[in-house]
């Protein structure tokens, strides 16, 4: 039940406020008659020996409670028997001209008055306890008269200290704010993020698989997907960026497509007679590439993939009569299989498919840095010489295109480093009996002899699941001799060679 509060106005407010009184220690007392608290501390209104002080000493408690003539209540309030004076006297508030609060004054005097172990309930009787609420004496009166008002601490809204209106006014008058636009909120659309949130409660690994996720889903073609332990997980996702095209670095210049030249065929180009087509060095026999599969897919001939030497395949383009619109295409119409990265164990991460891939079948072209002869002797000299992932791209050194363009002696050709970028390709691992075979294609500028793709096929029909692989050092002599330097070879083929390559890897990099 709520206090009831009243301001009596005159100079001196008396409150009679209960059905009985407590003495300053706790223990409440029974009295018939009313008792008053006096409340105004001020001396010059009543007599010398009559002046209550609020304490908390013991001998000054008498005082306290007054039966001055001059200090009768004015204003008597009944409370019901079983008031509970305690909560009552929070609910108290009557405001005093000196600016504290009774309630204050109260509170404090209720803080001094309460015992550190509360008594048991008092048995109640019904009676009245009297409050005086201070008026102000004549001394503080004059007081009054003499203070300035206080002025507020500035709090930001002050129109003095922040004149809100006359900036507003002004900006306003400068048309500083856009015009009020009238929209129809009922057509508002909300574009929603494709990439769906993280939940917050993920572990730092569960962000890494998903951030590895992310990077593969950006791979175009069918999916790549990853089966490794976290730890492997954590390498691959922080070290490595995957990409769809090279990635030239500095001083890596492409032939200018002007010189471009491409087939005469008019409509669908002919093997026979399409000038894309590739000539053997020592004759006029055609290099025959592609043909349609068994299922329509255009796969490498069988007699192609046997070569010991892969030349290059020029596939049709832009250039051409037929404008790539033809079967001479393989390269460029993308991945046709899924890939997935996962940890061979002893030889590190490797590749598969979850599908089964035909014989010639396309797989993917090996991605990475483009870098310079000069860069990637630099950097296979800091690198550790067990993992490398250059492949230097002078397929064409001997040439005749290139030896007329470049010169006999020509050495600078380009290196593709797929160490910190590249494509699925990057993680096939080598063996002594290979499953795929390296093929060197262009693709749209058939006079682009320093910048090629590097394109993986299957060498025969390969079963889902199984390890795709290639051969690290197509040029071995068929020597036993083991370079005790070399990288062992862990491929575990019956006609294992023992090592990777010679350690002398600057004489010939891969491809
Ligand atoms: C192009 S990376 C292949 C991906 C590599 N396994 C990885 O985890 O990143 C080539 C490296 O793989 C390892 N490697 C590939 N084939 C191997 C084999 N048959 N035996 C042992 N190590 C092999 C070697 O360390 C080599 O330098």
């Amino acid at each position: 039940m709520r206090a009831q509060t009243r301001v009596i106005p005159g100079p001196t407010v008396t409150l009679s406020m209960a059905a009985q009184e407590f003495s300053l220690d706790g223990a409440f007392e029974s009295r018939s008659t009313p008792v008053i608290y006096d409340l105004t501390g001020d001396t010059d209104s009543e007599p010398e020996n009559a002046v209550p002080k609020i304490s908390s000493h013991k001998e000054d408690r008498a005082p306290f409670v007054s039966t001055l003539p001059h200090r009768r209540p004015s204003a008597t309030f009944r409370l019901p028997q079983k008031r509970d004076i305690a909560s009552s006297s929070e609910d108290i508030s009557v405001p005093s001209r000196h600016g504290t609060p009774i309630t204050q004054t109260f509170l404090n005097l209720k803080a001094t008055s309460q015992p550190k172990t509360p008594s048991p309930t008092p048995s109640l009787k019904r009676g009245n306890v009297e409050v005086v609420i201070p008026s102000p004496s004549q001394r503080q009166q004059k007081l009054f008269k003499t203070l300035k008002p206080v002025e507020p601490l500035p709090n930001g809204f002050s129109d003095r200290r922040f004149p809100i209106e006359t900036e507003e006014t002004e900006k306003a008058a400068r048309r500083a704010y856009p015009k009020v636009r009238n929209v129809d909120r009922s057509v508002i659309s909300f574009a929603l993020s494709p990439r769906p949130m993280p939940h917050t409660s993920i572990t730092p690994v569960q962000s890494l698989r998903y951030e590895l996720n992310q990077k593969l889903k950006r791979i175009k073609g069918p999916e790549v997907t990853f089966d490794m332990d976290d730890e492997k997980v954590a390498m691959l996702s922080a070290n490595f960026g995957f990409l769809n095209e090279y990635k030239l670095q500095d001083g890596i210049t492409r032939a200018d497509p002007g010189f471009n030249a491409g087939c005469t065929c008019s409509g669908p180009c002919d093997p026979a007679s399409c000038d894309c087509v590739e000539m053997e060095e020592d004759s006029d026999n055609r290099i025959y590439t592609y043909h349609p599969s068994a299922d329509g897919q255009i796969v490498l001939r069988s007699d192609f993939l046997k070569r010991k030497r892969h030349p290059r395949i020029l596939e049709c383009n832009e250039a051409c009569g037929c404008r790539g619109k033809c079967w001479n295409t393989a390269v460029q119409r993308g991945r046709s299989v899924r890939l997935q990265i996962f940890d061979t164990g002893g030889r590190g991460l490797g590749l598969r498919s979850p599908d089964p891939i035909i014989a010639g079948q396309f797989i993917d072209t090996y991605l990475g840095e483009v870098i310079s002869k000069q860069e990637a002797d630099a950097r296979e000299n800091v690198d550790d010489k067990n993992q490398s992932y250059l492949f230097t791209l002078d397929h064409n050194r001997y040439d005749g295109d290139v030896i007329e363009m470049y010169g006999e002696d020509y050495d600078d050709f380009y290196v593709v480093d797929g160490q910190k970028f590249g494509s699925p390709t990057r993680f096939m691992n080598h063996s002594c009996n290979p499953n795929c075979i390296i093929a060197p294609v262009y693709t749209t500028n058939h006079a682009d002899h320093l910048v090629y793709y590097l394109a993986f096929f299957a060498l025969h029909n390969i079963p889902a699941g199984t390890e795709l692989t290639f051969d690290y050092n197509p040029n071995w002599d068929g020597s036993n001799k083991i370079d005790p330097n070399a990288v062992k070879c862990l491929c575990g083929e019956p006609n294992c060679r023992g090592q990777l390559w010679p350690n002398a890897r600057k004489k010939g990099r891969k491809a």
